[in-house]
């Protein structure tokens, strides 16, 4: 018996060398009695990809996506990154021992991401615009210049990304109802769907769950296609959200998360920063989970989608939850507590207890 992880899926896997591996996937999947219970949903179960080798789920497209790099002979890696991406490739690239190089949005990227970036030894380079400028940019350098390029537009990060639904399944022992997860650049969403096709096409299971995206309200370019049953995502120009790994105005895989989402009979829902935040805090104080704010999105969602009666409340849901919560201390606290009197501290203390 193979244990859970991304490699445990190898033979549904194009790496064909020795992978590079940080030992990623085999996450855990949790079930939330507590905000289940709040919600009226039993079954409710959110899948920490916070617990990844860097902290989020981008581990399991990095380990075959710089696999691939080698075994196609390429000599140097980049990407533009929100900073999970970023992190995630600087790591694995130190462990194949090639160069790094990403693009960041200046300013818009959470010091602990840029932190893992620059200690895993890649070369940072933040740009004076968004993200979705950054992926522009790093496109046209790495075709220049034959650098492989490691955006999920590449699609050998969503052949390792896809292994979160086999997991899921595999734990869960059944296909949810219900895969739910925020959407950026709508790799994720579009890997996770993949992966459930080849399961339902290997004869693993025959249907599909509802696949739901989540966005935040101020960066909802595929929610907008999806309410407005439009052709295709429209970009939005200037995307805003407190929940920075998933703001972005174009998401290069649009059309795959719509077809997900549309093949499914899934849907997709746009959240506030608030809410967004607020669920941030019920995952770590009712649950014990602690992720970042775009991965609490995905429980802040189902929320708003309970709320407005689009849950059957006897749905099997998997929630994925996508990064960890020490990836942006910055968004919970800005600096320590400031120091009391030592004569103070007891009240202190007490003031908990009652
Ligand atoms: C915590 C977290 N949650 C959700 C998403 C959205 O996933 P996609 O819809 O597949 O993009 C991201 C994405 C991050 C980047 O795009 C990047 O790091 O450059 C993330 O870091």
């Amino acid at each position: 018996r193979r244990p859970l992880s991304v490699w445990r899926y190898r033979e549904l896997l194009p790496v064909t060398i020795k992978p590079v591996s940080l030992q990623e996937g085999g996450t855990p999947l949790y079930h939330l009695e507590r905000i289940g219970k709040e919600l009226g949903l039993p079954h409710l179960y959110a899948k920490h990809e916070g617990m990844n080798p860097t902290g989020s789920f981008k581990d399991r497209g990095m380990t075959v996506g710089v696999s691939m790099a080698l075994q196609l002979g390429m000599k140097s890696v980049a990407c533009a990154s929100t900073g999970n991406t970023s992190a995630s490739l600087a790591a694995y690239a130190a462990k194949a021992g090639v160069p790094a190089v990403v693009l960041l949005p200046a300013g818009k990227v959470a010091l602990g991401k840029v932190a893992q970036a620059l200690m895993h030894g890649a070369k940072v380079i933040a740009i004076q615009d968004n993200f979705d400028r950054a992926l522009e940019l790093v496109r046209e350098l790495c075709i220049k210049h034959g650098i492989y390029l490691l955006n999920s537009v590449n699609p050998y990060r969503l052949e390792g990304q896809k292994t979160i639904a086999f997991e899921a399944v595999d734990q869960l022992g059944d296909v949810p109802d219900r895969f739910v997860l925020p959407v950026g650049n709508a790799g994720n969403i579009s890997a996770a769907y993949k992966g459930l096709r080849e399961l339902e096409s290997l004869g693993f299971i025959d249907r599909l769950p509802m696949m739901t995206g989540i966005q935040a309200a101020g960066s909802q370019p595929v929610v907008q296609a999806v309410e407005g049953s439009l052709p295709e995502v429209v970009p939005q120009v200037n995307p805003e959200t407190v929940a920075t790994a998933i703001r972005i105005g174009a998401p290069v895989n649009a059309e795959k998360a719509l077809t997900a989402i549309r093949a499914t009979s899934g849907t997709a829902a746009a959240v506030t920063d608030e809410e967004i935040l607020s669920m941030q805090r019920d995952l770590a104080q009712k649950e014990g989970i602690g992720v970042e704010p775009a991965s609490a999105a995905s429980v802040a969602g189902i929320k708003k989608l309970v709320e407005e009666g689009a849950i059957d409340r006897d749905e099997r849901i998997v929630c994925v939850v996508t990064g960890h919560l020490l990836k942006d201390p910055e968004t919970v606290i800005k600096q320590c507590p400031p120091p009391i009197e030592i004569e103070a501290t007891e009240r202190a203390l007490l003031s908990v207890l009652h």
